[in-house]
């Protein structure tokens, strides 16, 4: 077991911290399928809202947040029964709108994983607004179950009421929704397909721009971000927080990037090159590859 999660092992109930330690193994990056949360549930005797709300310490730990030392964790389920986890992350040296929230966190793990609708999010503290916003762009924000601590489930729309969402721009689109851009790149490096796979996944229908971003250690491994706007705009999560994101979430530090591209649409109405650079540019020496995708 990876050692980062041994203090939160001891703030879950002990049959459950039982259960979970060899779960954690050293590369968990917050996975868990159905089978798994069902062998949590019958070694801990915890079900349903009780189970998730205990799980959150070990969500929590995956946060990185130097500048509010505020720990998020967050769980999103989805519709297969696999639940996915999330935490807070912040960037010191660039402005704090580069953050990305557990919530966030969750939801585009989910995404990323394939899964095609989210059920409900159980998080440590009550969603901010730009968490409430930021859920109602997906596909089934109507049918999502928040869950916090000494409150009772509640929908997404208790939470945030006459909310402004894709709708009242005419999209018909959610987030999770699946997308093919059929955005096209005259490149055979691999990492760069795979960006443009990435991209053209991506949910950008206000700008026009579907873009993605791969990171690549030293150890070989990669990290995936796509962009995923929002209908209010400004929560939307851009694809670099997103890929550094999943780097963080498996404790694996900003120092072993050795590559990141950014593949984007050459037709869009707008560009994530200095904004990726600029959060790039707060965690690593790495230059940014920037490439445009015929669309
Ligand atoms: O709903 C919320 C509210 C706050 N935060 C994070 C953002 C920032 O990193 C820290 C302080 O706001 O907590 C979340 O992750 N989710
Ligand atoms: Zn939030």
């Amino acid at each position: 077991m990876s050692t980062r999660f041994q203090k939160a092992l001891t703030q879950l109930p002990p049959a459950l911290a039982t259960a979970i330690e060899p779960m954690l193994r050293d590369q968990f990056a917050g996975h868990l399928t159905a089978e798994q949360i069902k062998t949590l549930s019958d070694q801990s005797g915890l079900e349903g809202t009780e189970l998730y709300l205990a799980l959150l310490p070990i969500a929590a730990t995956m946060s990185n947040a130097p500048i509010s030392n505020f720990y998020v964790g967050a769980i999103a389920h989805g519709v297969s029964g696999d639940a996915y986890m999330g935490a807070n992350m912040e960037l010191v040296g660039e402005a704090l709108f580069h953050s990305v929230h557990a919530e966030q966190s969750a939801i585009s793990h989910a995404w990323l994983a394939g899964e095609r609708k989210l059920v409900g999010i159980t998080v440590n503290y009550s969603p901010c607004g730009h968490c409430r916003q930021f859920m109602t762009e997906l596909n089934n924000n109507e049918g999502l179950t928040i869950r916090l601590p000494e409150q009772q489930p509640q929908p997404l729309t208790h939470y945030l009421p006459y909310a402004f969402g894709p709708k009242d721009l005419d999209i018909e689109d959610g987030l999770l929704d699946g997308n093919d851009h059929e955005m096209l790149l005259d490149n055979d490096d691999a990492l760069v397909q795979r960006a443009l796979r990435e991209a053209n996944a991506s949910h950008a229908p206000y700008s026009h721009t579907p873009a993605a971003i791969v990171l690549e250690t030293n150890k070989g491994q990669v990290f995936v971000g796509r962009y995923a706007e929002n209908a209010a705009y400004n929560p939307s999560l851009p694809p670099m927080q997103m890929a550094l994101n999943g780097m963080a979430r498996m404790g694996i530090s900003f120092s072993e990037i050795k590559r990141a591209i950014l593949v984007e649409s050459d037709k869009g109405q707008v560009s994530l090159v200095h904004s990726s650079a600029d959060a790039l540019g707060t965690v690593s020496k790495v230059e940014l590859e920037t490439y445009k995708a015929n669309s």
